[in-house]
């Protein structure tokens, strides 16, 4: 399992509001690897997650996901394959507007599939491992924004997927809480053996992170 981006070029918005987000970005990511995407606010972190998470078809380019090209599939697989190979934990959060914190984290284990009764230990296990064994029973709306991003992190890991892309987990948290997530998701990384990128402005991530990968300068040149 690797992620390999080659010549990955996107340009977003209409008129004079168009903008060139990636121009010819390539990198690789493997396995079992936490790499910190860094680079200055508007360089393309976010833009190369949702092309990575097949969220944003490129203009040019491929997402090559151990080998399938998730740019090149149709609109049902590239959905098939987000739900069953990639987590994605938002800025936001993206809770569900209602649902406990248990309860979002069973949802989405039976929205790709899971058994939720089965990943009910696991989900707790968690939560507790992100801070929250309090807040089982809360709501988003009764939740702060740092603790609606680390239930999105725990949903995401419930599920182990192979392509873990996560956008700035420790902003709007406190330095011993952003050293404890990003150790959380660099262990499970190791663990679970996924490709793992994070974008993030925190040196406490990049710190932690096994590799970092830069927009500005990346890897891999452009070959288109
Ligand atoms: N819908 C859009 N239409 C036009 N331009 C956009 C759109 N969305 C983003 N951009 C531009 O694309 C560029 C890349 O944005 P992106 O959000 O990927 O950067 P980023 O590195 O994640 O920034 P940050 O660190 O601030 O989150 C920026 O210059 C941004 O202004």
């Amino acid at each position: 399992m690797s992620l390999h981006l080659d010549a990955l070029t996107v340009t977003l918005g209409r008129g004079d509001s168009r903008t060139t987000a990636l121009d010819g970005f390539g990198a690789t990511f493997r396995p079992g690897v936490l790499t910190a995407l860094v680079g200055p606010s508007g360089s393309g972190k976010s833009t190369l997650l949702a092309v990575a998470g097949a969220l944003l078809r490129p203009d040019r380019g491929r997402v090559l996901l151990n080998g399938t090209d998730l740019a090149a599939l149709g609109d049902r697989e590239r959905a098939r394959a987000r739900r069953e190979r990639v987590g994605y934990v938002f800025q936001s959060g993206n809770l569900l507007t209602g649902l406990t914190a248990e309860e979002q984290l069973l949802a989405a284990a039976s929205i790709a599939g899971r058994r939720p009764r089965a990943l009910r230990a696991r989900a707790r296990e968690l939560l507790t491992e992100v801070g929250l064994a309090h807040r089982l029973a809360h709501r988003p709306d009764q939740l702060s924004g740092g603790e609606r991003r680390r239930i999105a992190l725990a949903r995401a890991l419930l599920l182990e997927p192979e392509l873990l892309l996560v956008d700035e987990p420790t902003a709007a948290v406190d330095r011993s809480r952003a050293e404890d997530l990003a150790a959380l998701l660099v262990r499970t990384t190791h663990r679970y053996g996924s490709v793992t990128v994070v974008a993030t402005h925190d040196p406490v991530v990049t710190e932690a992170a096994d590799a970092t990968v830069d927009m500005l300068r990346p890897p891999v040149s452009a070959s288109a």
